[in-house]
């Protein structure tokens, strides 16, 4: 299948395009590389660089790639501290990026469609670990926009029968042998708290120790991008059978303090730690419930553990001290 990958030279993207490749899939890659790098973007993939809020130059990219079946769209603003701050970028531009696709795929033929959508469209939930049934009421500017695009898709399912898969991860984390997470500037709890374990800052700053929580920090629940390229292309193969909507996550929490303890295990390094203010966004308790997608689809995750899933990361830090720019 010739498979377009919007955002393939980002974390989890770049991770995807590979699974693709290694499976047989053509993929064409658009980023603009506003995050992601041209290094990550695996070398049998073809890559334009291009804005998606440009619609003339996304449609000339299918009108010299015919064929294109299927759209994964990873490409977004991602950040909820940011959308916080900044709300125009989410509001705006990830709707128009989200919109400019379909206006250009949908009459050129494409009817099956992914998007990278979020735990932060259940705001601070009531009750976990977090099924798919649960009330949708995004807990910032980031998780209305991802809600906003899931509502266009069900519109273009009605009415051109596109055929759509909302994957709405928890927290990606971790990192395969050849890709793992830069982001600049790095926001990240994982990478911020190896960071200090190499060497290239002093401490790391917990955002909030208040919460309703038992040690007073955050809980998220981590899932390695490897298990989540999984899941896109089970749901990509589902997608003759219909739409879907799954929760992606291991469904165990970790708080931000048991993040930081089990990062020391695996790098052996004190970790200096402190308890700052709390980031504006953040939801205190978010666990996914992925009982659908593991048994609709036999999605099973291959690292269900943090420590696990931090040791792939520091082994990814390690061998790429400045992320992906040359030493
Ligand atoms: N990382 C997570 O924990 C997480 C959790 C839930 C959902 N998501 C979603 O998953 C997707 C991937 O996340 P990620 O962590 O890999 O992010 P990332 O920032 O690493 O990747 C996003 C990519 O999109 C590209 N991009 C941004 N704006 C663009 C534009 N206008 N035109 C073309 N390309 C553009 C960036 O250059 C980058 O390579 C995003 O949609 C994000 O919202 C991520
Ligand atoms: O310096 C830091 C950075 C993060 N955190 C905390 O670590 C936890 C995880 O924060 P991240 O920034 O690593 O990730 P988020 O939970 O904010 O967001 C991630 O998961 C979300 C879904 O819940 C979104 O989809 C988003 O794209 C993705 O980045 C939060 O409690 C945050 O407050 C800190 O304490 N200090």
């Amino acid at each position: 299948m010739k498979v377009l990958v919007t955002g393939g030279a980002g974390y989890v993207g770049s991770v995807v395009v590979d699974e693709l490749i290694a499976r047989g899939d053509e993929v064409v890659v658009i980023d603009n590389l506003y995050q992601g790098h041209r290094e990550a973007i695996n070398p049998e993939a073809k890559f334009a660089q291009v804005d998606l809020l440009d619609a003339h130059a996304v449609a000339e990219v299918f009108d010299a790639n015919p064929g294109i079946e299927a759209i994964m769209h990873f490409a977004s603003h991602t950040l909820v501290g940011e959308s916080m701050q900044r709300p125009e970028l989410y509001l705006r531009n990830n709707i128009v990026m989200g919109v400019n696709l379909l206006e250009v795929a949908v009459p050129r033929g494409v009817r099956k469609f992914i998007l990278s959508s979020t735990a932060n469209l259940f705001g601070n939930p009531t009750r976990v670990p977090i099924d798919e049934s649960q009330p949708l009421d995004p807990g910032s500017p980031y998780g209305e926009s991802k809600l906003m695009l899931e509502r266009i898709l069900r519109w273009y399912e009605r009415i051109y029968d596109l055929r759509y898969g909302a994957l709405r991860y928890f927290n990606a984390a971790g990192a395969t042998e050849r890709r793992g997470e830069h982001h600049d500037p790095e926001t990240h709890i994982i990478p911020l708290v190896l960071s200090v374990a190499l060497g290239k800052r002093d401490s790391f700053t917990i955002y909030g120790g208040d919460y309703p929580t038992p040690d007073g920090t955050c809980i998220r629940d981590y899932v390695h991008v490897y298990d989540l390229a999984q899941a896109h292309l089970l749901t990509l193969d589902a997608l003759k059978e219909g739409s879907r909507t799954y929760n992606l996550g291991n469904g165990q929490g970790f708080s931000n303090l048991q993040v930081v303890e089990a990062a020391r295990k695996v790098t052996g390094h004190p970790i200096p730690t402190q308890i700052g203010p709390r980031r504006p966004g953040d939801p205190a308790v978010l666990v996914a419930s992925s009982e659908k997608i593991r048994s609709e689809l036999g999605w099973q995750p291959k690292y269900a553990d943090l420590e696990s899933i931090i040791r792939s990361a520091w082994e990814w830090h390690k061998s790429h001290p400045s992320g992906y720019k040359e030493d």
